[in-house]
Protein backbone atom coordinates (compact mmCIF):
# COMPACT_ATOMS: atom_id res chain seq x y z
CA UNK A 1 0.00 0.00 0.00
CA UNK A 2 1.21 3.68 -1.04
CA UNK A 3 2.01 6.06 1.87
CA UNK A 4 -1.19 7.86 0.41
CA UNK A 5 -3.03 5.29 0.67
CA UNK A 6 -2.52 4.26 4.51
CA UNK A 7 -5.78 5.46 6.00
CA UNK A 8 -5.29 7.63 9.43
CA UNK A 9 -8.25 6.84 11.74
CA UNK A 10 -6.65 8.56 14.50
CA UNK A 11 -4.59 11.85 14.16
CA UNK A 12 -3.02 13.59 16.29
CA UNK A 13 -1.19 16.88 15.96
CA UNK A 14 1.08 18.80 18.30
CA UNK A 15 -1.43 17.61 21.14
CA UNK A 16 -0.32 19.50 24.63
CA UNK A 17 -2.38 18.46 27.77
CA UNK A 18 -2.01 20.75 31.24
CA UNK A 19 -3.99 20.53 34.31
CA UNK A 20 -3.95 23.35 36.28
CA UNK A 21 -0.53 24.65 34.60
CA UNK A 22 0.90 21.43 35.23
CA UNK A 23 2.69 20.07 32.01
CA UNK A 24 1.18 16.21 30.90
CA UNK A 25 1.27 16.13 27.77
CA UNK A 26 3.93 18.12 25.07
CA UNK A 27 3.80 18.32 21.43
CA UNK A 28 2.47 14.67 20.33
CA UNK A 29 1.85 13.92 17.23
CA UNK A 30 0.86 10.23 15.95
CA UNK A 31 -1.57 8.96 13.61
CA UNK A 32 -3.06 5.75 13.72
CA UNK A 33 -3.85 3.72 10.94
CA UNK A 34 -7.00 1.66 10.80
CA UNK A 35 -6.98 -1.96 11.93
CA UNK A 36 -3.51 -1.22 13.86
CA UNK A 37 -2.69 -2.34 17.02
CA UNK A 38 -1.20 0.45 19.46
CA UNK A 39 0.89 -0.27 22.77
CA UNK A 40 1.75 2.76 24.80
CA UNK A 41 3.90 1.84 27.53
CA UNK A 42 5.85 4.35 29.76
CA UNK A 43 6.14 4.54 33.76
CA UNK A 44 3.56 5.50 35.87
CA UNK A 45 2.53 8.89 36.15
CA UNK A 46 3.91 9.76 32.25
CA UNK A 47 0.46 10.63 30.67
CA UNK A 48 -0.55 7.31 29.10
CA UNK A 49 -4.41 7.17 30.31
CA UNK A 50 -4.25 10.78 29.83
CA UNK A 51 -2.85 10.39 26.19
CA UNK A 52 -5.64 7.49 25.57
CA UNK A 53 -8.62 9.41 27.47
CA UNK A 54 -7.69 12.63 25.47
CA UNK A 55 -7.83 10.25 22.05
CA UNK A 56 -11.29 9.51 22.56
CA UNK A 57 -12.76 12.93 23.56
CA UNK A 58 -12.86 12.50 26.86
CA UNK A 59 -10.77 15.04 28.40
CA UNK A 60 -9.78 18.09 25.59
CA UNK A 61 -6.75 19.02 24.43
CA UNK A 62 -5.43 21.91 25.65
CA UNK A 63 -3.53 22.67 22.50
CA UNK A 64 -3.30 21.04 19.17
CA UNK A 65 -6.12 18.97 17.48
CA UNK A 66 -7.32 14.83 17.74
CA UNK A 67 -8.77 14.04 14.39
CA UNK A 68 -10.85 10.50 14.10
CA UNK A 69 -11.68 9.58 10.85
CA UNK A 70 -11.06 12.93 9.44
CA UNK A 71 -13.34 14.72 12.45
CA UNK A 72 -11.85 17.12 14.95
CA UNK A 73 -13.41 15.99 17.95
CA UNK A 74 -12.95 19.65 19.53
CA UNK A 75 -14.85 20.94 17.13
CA UNK A 76 -18.32 18.73 17.91
CA UNK A 77 -21.01 19.77 19.71
CA UNK A 78 -22.02 17.04 22.46
CA UNK A 79 -24.87 15.13 20.67
CA UNK A 80 -22.15 14.07 17.46
CA UNK A 81 -19.48 13.82 19.98
CA UNK A 82 -21.61 11.36 21.57
CA UNK A 83 -22.06 9.81 18.64
CA UNK A 84 -18.84 9.51 17.78
CA UNK A 85 -18.33 7.82 21.17
CA UNK A 86 -20.47 4.70 19.88
CA UNK A 87 -17.76 3.98 17.59
CA UNK A 88 -15.36 3.17 20.56
CA UNK A 89 -15.60 0.34 22.91
CA UNK A 90 -13.79 0.68 25.87
CA UNK A 91 -11.89 -1.92 28.58
CA UNK A 92 -11.49 0.69 31.60
CA UNK A 93 -8.99 -0.73 34.40
CA UNK A 94 -10.69 -3.53 36.60
CA UNK A 95 -13.43 -3.75 34.30
CA UNK A 96 -15.41 -1.30 35.28
CA UNK A 97 -18.50 -2.96 35.59
CA UNK A 98 -22.20 -1.97 36.95
CA UNK A 99 -22.03 -3.99 40.45
CA UNK A 100 -25.63 -3.61 41.20
CA UNK A 101 -26.30 -5.11 37.40
CA UNK A 102 -25.75 -8.80 36.48
CA UNK A 103 -23.80 -9.96 34.04
CA UNK A 104 -26.16 -9.84 31.53
CA UNK A 105 -27.32 -6.02 32.10
CA UNK A 106 -23.75 -5.41 32.22
CA UNK A 107 -22.93 -6.39 28.45
CA UNK A 108 -26.56 -5.51 27.27
CA UNK A 109 -26.28 -1.91 28.64
CA UNK A 110 -24.30 -0.25 25.37
CA UNK A 111 -27.02 -2.16 23.20
CA UNK A 112 -29.79 -0.49 25.44
CA UNK A 113 -28.25 2.95 25.38
CA UNK A 114 -27.65 3.41 21.83
CA UNK A 115 -29.60 0.67 19.82
CA UNK A 116 -33.31 0.23 19.13
CA UNK A 117 -32.63 -3.85 19.50
CA UNK A 118 -35.31 -5.97 20.94
CA UNK A 119 -34.54 -8.18 24.06
CA UNK A 120 -34.26 -11.29 22.20
CA UNK A 121 -31.78 -9.78 19.68
CA UNK A 122 -30.04 -8.38 23.19
CA UNK A 123 -30.02 -11.89 24.66
CA UNK A 124 -28.74 -13.23 21.61
CA UNK A 125 -25.84 -11.00 21.23
CA UNK A 126 -25.13 -10.86 24.90
CA UNK A 127 -24.61 -14.91 24.76
CA UNK A 128 -22.55 -14.54 21.56
CA UNK A 129 -19.93 -12.09 22.94
CA UNK A 130 -20.09 -14.11 26.13
CA UNK A 131 -18.71 -17.59 23.79
CA UNK A 132 -16.59 -15.23 22.45
CA UNK A 133 -14.25 -14.15 25.28
CA UNK A 134 -14.81 -18.18 26.76
CA UNK A 135 -17.74 -17.43 29.37
CA UNK A 136 -20.39 -19.93 30.05
CA UNK A 137 -24.44 -19.07 29.41
CA UNK A 138 -24.30 -19.65 33.43
CA UNK A 139 -22.94 -16.30 34.48
CA UNK A 140 -25.13 -14.17 33.01
CA UNK A 141 -27.76 -13.98 35.93
CA UNK A 142 -24.30 -13.64 38.75
CA UNK A 143 -22.97 -10.02 39.73
CA UNK A 144 -19.60 -9.03 39.30
CA UNK A 145 -18.96 -9.58 42.46
CA UNK A 146 -19.24 -13.43 42.13
CA UNK A 147 -17.13 -13.51 39.54
CA UNK A 148 -12.46 -13.70 39.51
CA UNK A 149 -10.83 -10.98 38.25
CA UNK A 150 -10.26 -12.63 34.96
CA UNK A 151 -13.89 -13.45 34.44
CA UNK A 152 -14.79 -9.42 34.76
CA UNK A 153 -11.94 -8.42 32.74
CA UNK A 154 -13.70 -10.94 29.89
CA UNK A 155 -16.93 -9.44 30.57
CA UNK A 156 -15.39 -6.03 30.35
CA UNK A 157 -13.97 -7.09 26.74
CA UNK A 158 -17.61 -8.38 25.98
CA UNK A 159 -19.20 -5.39 26.94
CA UNK A 160 -16.66 -3.24 25.21
CA UNK A 161 -17.18 -5.43 21.40
CA UNK A 162 -21.00 -5.74 21.58
CA UNK A 163 -21.36 -2.62 19.40
CA UNK A 164 -18.95 -3.96 17.19
CA UNK A 165 -16.73 -0.61 17.66
CA UNK A 166 -14.08 0.17 14.99
CA UNK A 167 -11.54 1.42 17.85
CA UNK A 168 -11.24 -0.86 21.44
CA UNK A 169 -9.18 1.30 23.96
CA UNK A 170 -8.11 -1.24 26.48
CA UNK A 171 -6.57 0.44 30.27
CA UNK A 172 -4.47 -1.57 31.53
CA UNK A 173 -6.11 -4.89 30.65
CA UNK A 174 -4.09 -7.30 32.43
CA UNK A 175 -3.52 -5.41 35.42
CA UNK A 176 -3.91 -7.44 38.49
CA UNK A 177 -3.90 -11.23 37.09
CA UNK A 178 -2.29 -14.36 37.03
CA UNK A 179 0.89 -14.85 34.06
CA UNK A 180 -1.86 -17.53 32.86
CA UNK A 181 -5.11 -15.44 33.25
CA UNK A 182 -2.90 -12.54 31.66
CA UNK A 183 -2.07 -14.63 28.42
CA UNK A 184 -5.64 -15.78 28.01
CA UNK A 185 -6.67 -11.79 28.02
CA UNK A 186 -3.87 -11.59 25.54
CA UNK A 187 -5.19 -13.97 23.60
CA UNK A 188 -8.95 -12.87 24.09
CA UNK A 189 -7.42 -8.84 22.50
CA UNK A 190 -5.89 -11.11 19.41
CA UNK A 191 -8.90 -12.73 19.02
CA UNK A 192 -11.00 -9.60 18.76
CA UNK A 193 -9.17 -8.24 16.44
CA UNK A 194 -8.77 -11.04 14.04
CA UNK A 195 -12.44 -11.50 14.18
CA UNK A 196 -13.22 -8.13 13.68
CA UNK A 197 -11.80 -4.96 11.64
CA UNK A 198 -10.83 -3.41 14.88
CA UNK A 199 -8.21 -0.48 15.70
CA UNK A 200 -7.17 -1.41 19.16
CA UNK A 201 -4.78 1.14 21.90
CA UNK A 202 -3.55 -0.76 24.96
CA UNK A 203 -2.46 1.50 27.49
CA UNK A 204 -0.13 -1.07 29.74
CA UNK A 205 2.40 -1.75 32.06
CA UNK A 206 2.92 -5.23 31.35
CA UNK A 207 5.74 -6.13 28.80
CA UNK A 208 4.76 -9.44 27.35
CA UNK A 209 1.18 -7.94 26.14
CA UNK A 210 2.75 -4.97 23.90
CA UNK A 211 5.26 -7.87 22.74
CA UNK A 212 2.21 -10.20 21.63
CA UNK A 213 -0.82 -8.09 20.61
CA UNK A 214 0.60 -5.19 19.68
CA UNK A 215 1.79 -3.57 15.80
CA UNK A 216 3.78 -1.15 17.33
CA UNK A 217 4.57 0.22 20.42
CA UNK A 218 4.56 4.02 21.58
CA UNK A 219 7.01 4.67 24.55
CA UNK A 220 5.86 7.96 26.74
CA UNK A 221 8.68 9.54 28.93
CA UNK A 222 7.23 11.65 32.30
CA UNK A 223 7.20 15.09 30.76
CA UNK A 224 9.20 17.36 33.83
CA UNK A 225 12.67 14.91 33.36
CA UNK A 226 12.74 15.60 29.64
CA UNK A 227 15.54 17.48 28.22
CA UNK A 228 14.97 20.51 26.42
CA UNK A 229 13.29 19.91 23.20
CA UNK A 230 13.58 16.44 23.51
CA UNK A 231 10.26 14.59 22.32
CA UNK A 232 8.11 12.98 24.72
CA UNK A 233 7.84 9.81 22.41
CA UNK A 234 10.88 8.27 23.06
CA UNK A 235 9.98 4.91 21.06
CA UNK A 236 7.21 4.76 18.38
CA UNK A 237 7.99 1.23 16.47
CA UNK A 238 7.79 -2.39 16.32
CA UNK A 239 7.80 -4.59 20.08
CA UNK A 240 10.53 -6.55 18.25
CA UNK A 241 12.77 -2.75 17.90
CA UNK A 242 12.44 -1.94 21.88
CA UNK A 243 15.48 -4.24 23.24
CA UNK A 244 17.58 -2.33 20.60
CA UNK A 245 16.84 0.52 21.21
CA UNK A 246 19.32 3.20 20.89
CA UNK A 247 17.85 4.83 23.90
CA UNK A 248 19.20 3.73 27.38
CA UNK A 249 16.01 5.13 28.84
CA UNK A 250 13.67 2.39 26.53
CA UNK A 251 16.25 -0.52 26.66
CA UNK A 252 16.26 -0.47 30.97
CA UNK A 253 12.17 -0.07 30.74
CA UNK A 254 11.40 -2.91 29.07
CA UNK A 255 13.91 -4.70 30.93
CA UNK A 256 12.95 -3.65 33.99
CA UNK A 257 16.15 -2.15 35.59
CA UNK A 258 16.00 0.44 37.67
CA UNK A 259 19.03 1.56 36.30
CA UNK A 260 19.79 5.54 36.89
CA UNK A 261 15.82 5.74 38.04
CA UNK A 262 17.13 4.14 41.29
CA UNK A 263 19.97 6.77 41.60
CA UNK A 264 17.28 9.49 41.22
CA UNK A 265 15.11 8.36 43.25
CA UNK A 266 17.26 7.17 46.32
CA UNK A 267 19.90 10.33 45.92
N1 LIG B 1 -8.31 14.73 35.40
C1 LIG B 1 -7.10 15.05 35.89
N2 LIG B 1 -6.92 16.21 36.56
C2 LIG B 1 -5.70 16.56 37.05
N3 LIG B 1 -4.58 15.81 36.90
C3 LIG B 1 -4.71 14.64 36.23
C4 LIG B 1 -5.97 14.19 35.69
N4 LIG B 1 -5.79 12.99 35.08
C5 LIG B 1 -4.47 12.70 35.24
N5 LIG B 1 -3.83 13.68 35.92
C6 LIG B 1 -2.40 13.71 36.22
O1 LIG B 1 -1.69 13.51 35.02
C7 LIG B 1 -0.53 12.70 35.24
C8 LIG B 1 -0.52 11.54 34.29
O2 LIG B 1 -1.58 10.64 34.67
P1 LIG B 1 -1.90 9.31 33.88
O3 LIG B 1 -3.03 8.64 34.59
O4 LIG B 1 -2.07 9.57 32.44
O5 LIG B 1 -0.55 8.49 34.07
P2 LIG B 1 -0.20 7.03 33.55
O6 LIG B 1 1.03 7.14 32.73
O7 LIG B 1 -1.38 6.40 32.92
O8 LIG B 1 0.16 6.35 34.94
P3 LIG B 1 -0.14 4.88 35.54
O9 LIG B 1 0.73 3.96 34.75
O10 LIG B 1 0.32 4.99 36.96
O11 LIG B 1 -1.61 4.61 35.39
C9 LIG B 1 -0.53 12.34 36.71
O12 LIG B 1 0.32 13.25 37.39
C10 LIG B 1 -1.98 12.55 37.13
O13 LIG B 1 -2.06 12.92 38.49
Amino acid sequence: MSDSAVKHLIDVQQLHVDFHGQKILKDISVSIESGETVAVIGESGCGKTVFMKTIVGLIPPTRGTIQFDGQDLSTLSPAALSDVRRRFGFVFQNAALFDSMTIFDNVAFPMRQSTTADEDEIHERVLKHLQEVGLPPTVISKRPSELSGGMRKRVGIARAIILQPELVVYDEPTTGLDPIMSDVINELMLDVRQRYPVTSVIVTHDMRTAQKVSDRVLMFYPRARLAKGEPQVLYDGPPAGLDQCDDDRVRQFVRGEAGQRLMEITG
